[in-house]
């Protein structure tokens, strides 16, 4: 089992483990409350159900779970209604607990009715998926998606603990498993490069696979450790997501997260290239290294004055300028502030195809 501490300054402490059959540690965690609210998506009924009996017999706790639909569509306002509806229901008071047992979606959603419920509950995360493990369920952004866009309504609220069991990610479909291997990558770009070697060795990140999501996990932990609310440095963890959000608002929230950020960081890459001077073989390193995991690299060209729009609500932009993360090399990521927008078109069009020319199949 490791341990990896996540200390925000300002905040209490916390650490994430990793490790397989967590069940133990999650029912040490929350002894000692009364209730629990097991926040758990469709597909890890089962699981949850487990949980909750772990939590009854050993933890002597009144566990619950609270059932949401399966990734993106938990993250909407009506579902974390549903949530606090239960919560009520069950009576869960402030000495109590929420628990996030999902992926990312779910996590962000767990998050965000326990920032809010009674002005906010302690709560305990337990990723499924790679993604979940290596960034979503750490650091305290928890949030849900409005019609403007991504991640729009949202609190910032730490957990106690986070629990990457990594013995769940058995069931996990391998489409998933290769979407969260975008925060991966993104998480060796900004700043370990050895995960790209790894990657490159094993791109189906099996091999590898719990170095890939400790490195990545403690690269999250100390970006979110040294700027818990996203003051500035942190923004450097959305590498990628500026035109990946934008393209997940403007497919109506059908893409995995991942595929997003995917061709969002063959941009930035780009953008880094044509606007700082990136170097060539770094720029070119993101296409080859993602469209050898298995995604998307290239996005529809006729959506771009839509992507333009979704981005002005970027949470980075200020006023009418676009803000974007770059590289100016591998592992040293900035903010480029308003860049020229020619520059942004040029970028764009280095992944943009008419539709004709994109590649079938489910690459979302
Ligand atoms: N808060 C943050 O810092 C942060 C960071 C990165 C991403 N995110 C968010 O995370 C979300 C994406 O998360 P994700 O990629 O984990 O996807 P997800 O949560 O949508 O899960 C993907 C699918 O896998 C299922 N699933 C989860 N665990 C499983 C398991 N072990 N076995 C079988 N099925 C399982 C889910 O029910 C869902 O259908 C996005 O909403 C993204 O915005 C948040
Ligand atoms: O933790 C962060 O900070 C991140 O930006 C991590 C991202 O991978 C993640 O997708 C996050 O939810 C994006 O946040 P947002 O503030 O851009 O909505
Ligand atoms: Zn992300």
């Amino acid at each position: 089992m490791t341990r990896i501490e996540v200390a925000p300054t300002g905040e209490r402490p916390y650490q994430v483990v990793v490790g397989a059959g967590l069940l133990g540690e999650l029912a040490e965690q929350v002894a000692g409350r009364t209730r629990a609210a097991v926040i758990h998506p469709r597909a890890l009924r089962a699981t949850a159900e487990a949980v909750v009996t772990d939590l009854r017999e050993t933890a002597k706790v009144e566990a619950h779970a609270v059932e949401v639909p399966d990734g993106e569509e938990a993250k909407q306002a009506r579902v974390a209604g549903f949530c606090w509806d239960v919560l009520g229901q069950v009576g869960l008071t402030r000495d109590d607990v929420v628990i996030g047992l999902g992926g990312g979606a779910t996590t962000d959603l767990a998050g965000f009715v326990a920032a809010t419920w009674l002005r906010g509950v302690d709560l305990v995360q337990v990723p499924t998926t790679v993604l979940g493990m290596v960034d979503a369920a750490i650091g305290g952004k928890t949030g849900i998606d409005i019609d403007a866009g991504k991640n729009l309504v949202g609190a910032f609220h730490h957990p106690l603990a986070v629990f990457a069991d990594l013995a769940t990610l058995a069931s996990l479909p391998a489409n998933e498993r290769i979407s969260g291997l975008a925060e991966v990558v993104k998480a060796g770009f900004i700043a370990d490069p050895a995960i790209l070697d790894l990657l490159e060795d094993d791109p189906s990140g099996l091999r590898h696979q719990r170095e890939l999501i400790e490195r990545s996990i403690r690269v999250k932990a100390a970006v979110v450790s040294a700027d818990p609310r996203e003051a500035g440095r942190r923004e450097i963890l959305n590498y990628g997501h500026t035109l990946g959000h934008a393209i997940e608002k403007v497919e109506g929230f059908s893409w995995r997260h991942g595929a997003a950020v995917s061709v969002g960081m063959v941009f930035a890459a780009s953008l880094s290239r044509l606007a700082l001077g990136l170097d060539e073989p770094t720029a070119d390193r993101h296409r080859a290294l993602l469209e050898r995991i298995g995604l998307p690299t290239v996005y529809r060209a006729d959506h771009w004055p839509a992507l333009l729009d979704a981005m002005r609500l970027d949470k980075k932009s200020r006023g009418r300028r676009l803000r974007f993360v770059v590289l100016e090399g591998l592992g040293r990521p900035r903010i480029l502030e308003d860049p020229d927008r020619a520059l942004v078109v040029a970028a764009f069009s280095e992944v943009a195809r008419e539709l004709s020319d994109l590649p079938g199949g489910d690459e979302r």
